[in-house]
């Protein structure tokens, strides 16, 4: 899989205001795949409400988010899918150890669904108990997206009282940093898709040694 990505400009971004937002993100063909997956996975059920924090504090709770998650699966996976994980991990990632000075080592990702009336309060994607979170990547797949269809992400930035509205668009990644930046998702007016995950510092269960 080949992405033609200029990323200077984004990794300028991230070393500034620990968030950034490319559009285009995925080839076409790719895009269309894992719009067809989702598709799939919904008509047969398989996604289950998601839940909060991990290992022992693990629980759902609808006042705090309101979307259903499918985890993607690395031994159990289409080529295609396949082929975008072997980009994370042989191009993207070293690219951004390098750039951003970080040092990933492992990734997961999941598709989300928020129903009509779906949103995601304020927080922060690393939990205190498994500290294994360094950037959160989301992947809109939402077509046909327009204005009052809801389900922005709102990104709280650091320094300031001011806040950026992400407009959640077909084949738009935002990237940011786990640990540190503030987001919620405002409520969806219309169901809302995305293909979400983190980048981690340790491989995916040794985190809670972190
Ligand atoms: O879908 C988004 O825009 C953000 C989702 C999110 O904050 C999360 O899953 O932790
Ligand atoms: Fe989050």
């Amino acid at each position: 899989m080949n992405i033609n990505i200029e990323w200077d400009q984004y990794f300028e971004e991230m070393a500034t205001q620990e968030f950034t937002v490319v559009d285009n993100f995925l080839p076409t063909a790719l895009y269309e795949h894992l719009q067809a997956q989702f598709k799939t996975y919904l008509k047969q059920d398989q996604l289950e409400p998601a839940g909060i924090g991990s290992l022992t504090t693990y629980q759902i709770n609808e006042n705090i988010r309101t979307d259903e998650i499918l985890w993607l699966e690395r031994n159990d996976c289409t080529p295609e899918v396949a082929s975008y994980f072997a980009f994370i991990e042989n191009d993207l990632i070293p690219q951004l150890n390098r750039n951003l000075f970080l040092s990933i080592k492992d990734f997961e990702f999941m598709l989300a669904y928020y129903p009509p009336g779906g949103f995601y309060k304020r927080h922060l994607d690393q939990f205190k108990e498994r500290n294994n979170r360094l950037l959160s990547m989301v992947i809109y797949m939402n077509d046909n997206w327009q204005k009052g269809d809801g389900g922005e992400l709102e990104i709280f930035h650091n320094n300031s009282e001011a806040t950026t509205i992400v407009e959640p668009i077909g084949n738009r990644l935002v990237l940011f940093n786990s640990a540190t930046v503030w987001h919620q998702v405002l409520p969806a007016q219309k169901e809302r898709k995305s293909v979400t995950g983190w980048l981690l510092k340790m491989p995916q269960g040794l985190g809670f040694l972190g």
